[in-house]
């Protein structure tokens, strides 16, 4: 058994976090009992609504909190108070609002393991990865918060000395809608841009993981922020309707799926509201006979296994030339039937649990359906049972990888969200860049070649707003992240995000007399 060393110490510091958690010990004794709405810079119980949903610890099963969600009213009051704080966000300057940016991302630096341990607790990835997401996070209010400062328009110059200039302009109080595989990283790919140019916020996570989105919150207002400039709401499908919908909400961020997408999207069109769609993705991975092999086959499993496979931009098409197809496919078995699956606090644990057990069932049934279609499992992909007695209701499974697959096969044409890769030979370079743009979908793809040339030409081939060469899923904020085709628009991460945060006025300046046509 590998020791803890962490765990117990992290004990006293989340009890000072969250005051009103009773906690014993790690996997398994965790539960919240404050609200877990954040308004007007407090936690408080919604308004309205109540509607009661269960959260899970998906390591173990247990229901760690009862969720109320949240109803019109407080959806409404939640808007109210964002709407308050935007004023006075709005009008400091853009060095001002950087300074708190970054001691928000110094507390969320200083906090890294506390929140990685519920991020874990919440989505059952493991405490390795859960910290790298932190990371990532307080790197993201780090660097808007940089930009904040620079944040100007442009001066024209006009005939006869008269002059243009723009001005970049904030939107108001901006809806930010997440997924349950990132909470706390998605919820900082859109407060952080959001805040640097100075909107509000009101973010609504994913009921599956309300939890350390509030945390953020709490930090928010510790580093310095106006109370109500960044609100949670919880709930489903109903309050992220009632968000969508409210009239003082200026613009809609979302990440989740395609179907939900089209939802948001109708919804915003009803109010004329900008939207970032951060959708899914069914990306290809390319492997050419002349890459490093061994980068290669980290690369497949960098693009397959990070999250239990719950990533949006996971290049799940391994296409492999048929020359290596034998030598990588066994390596990349090897490698797979290595992960260590498990309890996802334990140090060395490299793959938790899923986030719960519908979703569990429906990747067990694209394994299904992939035998039923001809595909090979070739490793895991069947139920885990980890020897800890406490974590025998937790959600896990082996990870998958499936050979002898085809393009027509639904396990390569459909997002599986899970830990499942296809692997799938090719001849040519023309033959393979016209299969991986075969989808619908468009949000990632790599290539993994010694070939300068080829790599730049294959990348500038596929339909993908996010491609990687001789890597995969590394995520420097500096890098704009968003899709092609039905895997969304609009782009976070990196200077082209403040073009989705902002807007653009212009001021026309006359210097002379008007000479009127009348
Ligand atoms: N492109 C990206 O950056 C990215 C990142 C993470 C996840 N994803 C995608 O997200 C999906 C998995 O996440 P999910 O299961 O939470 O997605 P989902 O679409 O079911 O839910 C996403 C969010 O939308 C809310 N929601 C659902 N219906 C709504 C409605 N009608 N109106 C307003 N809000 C509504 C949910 O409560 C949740 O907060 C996958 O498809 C994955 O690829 C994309
Ligand atoms: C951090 N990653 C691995 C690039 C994932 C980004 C968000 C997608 O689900």
């Amino acid at each position: 058994m590998v020791p803890r060393p962490l765990l117990q110490p992290l004990v006293p510091r989340l009890r000072r976090l969250l005051p009103g958690l009773a906690m014993s010990s790690a996997t398994g004794s965790f539960s919240l009992q404050q609200p877990l709405n954040y308004r007007g810079g407090a936690r408080l119980q919604p308004a309205d609504g109540g509607q009661v949903e269960e959260v899970y610890e998906p390591a173990t099963g247990r229901v760690i909190a009862k969720l109320l969600c949240s109803g019109e009213k407080e959806v409404d009051l939640a808007v109210q108070s964002a709407k308050a704080a935007f004023k006075v966000w709005s009008q400091m300057s853009g060095m001002e609002r950087c300074r708190v940016l970054l001691e928000a991302a110094r507390i969320i630096r200083e906090q890294r393991d506390e929140i990685a341990t519920l991020e874990t607790i919440n989505n059952g990835k493991s405490i390795f990865e859960a910290r790298a997401d932190i990371d990532v996070s307080w790197q993201c209010l780090e660097y808007y918060a940089g930009l904040a400062g620079s944040l100007a328009g442009e001066h024209i110059q006009l005939p006869g000395g008269s002059f243009g200039y723009t001005r970049r302009e904030p939107l108001g109080v901006c809806a930010g809608i997440g997924a349950w595989n990132y909470p706390f990283q998605i919820a900082c790919w859109k407060a952080a841009p959001a805040l640097a140019c100075g909107n509000a916020m009101v973010f609504k996570p994913s009921p599956f993981t309300p939890i350390s989105v509030v945390r953020l919150a709490e930090i928010f207002t510790q580093a310095g922020m106006p109370k109500g400039l960044f609100n949670v709401v919880q709930g489903g499908v109903a309050t992220g309707q009632f968000l969508c919908h409210h009239p003082d909400v200026a613009k809609i961020s979302f990440t989740g799926s395609v179907p939900t997408g089209v939802k948001i999207m109708e919804m915003a069109a009803k109010g004329i509201k900008p939207v970032t769609l951060e959708l899914g993705g069914k990306s290809p991975l390319i492997i050419f006979s002349d890459c490093a092999l061994e980068n290669a086959v980290n690369g497949a499993l960098m693009a397959n296994f990070l999250t239990q496979g719950e990533v949006c931009c996971n290049g799940t098409r391994v296409f492999v030339e048929r020359k290596i197809l034998d030598t990588f496919t066994k390596e990349v078995v090897k490698r797979t039937q290595k992960i260590k699956v498990g309890d996802p606090l334990l140090e060395d644990t490299r793959m938790g649990a899923l986030i719960n057990r519908p979703h569990l069932d429906r990747v067990q049934n694209f394994i299904k359906q992939a035998k039923e279609q001809g595909a090979q499992v070739l490793c895991g992909g069947d139920l885990y049972a980890p020897d800890d007695p406490k974590l025998k209701n937790g959600f896990y499974m082996r990870p998958c990888v499936l050979g002898n697959c085809t393009d027509d096969m639904t396990c390569v044409k459909e997002e599986i969200f899970g830990p499942v890769m296809s692997i799938l030979p090719f001849d040519t370079e023309e033959e393979v860049v016209e299969r991986a743009n075969n989808t619908k979908f468009g949000l990632a793809g790599g290539v993994f070649t010694r070939d300068i040339q080829k790599a730049h030409r294959v990348v500038a081939a596929l339909n993908a707003g996010m491609c990687f060469i001789n890597n995969y899923n590394v995520s420097p904020v500096e890098l704009p992240f968003g899709g092609y085709k039905a895997s969304g628009f609009g782009r976070e991460n990196g200077r082209a995000a403040i073009e989705y945060y902002s807007q653009l006025k212009t001021v026309c300046v006359e210097m002379g007399d008007v000479e009127s046509v009348f």
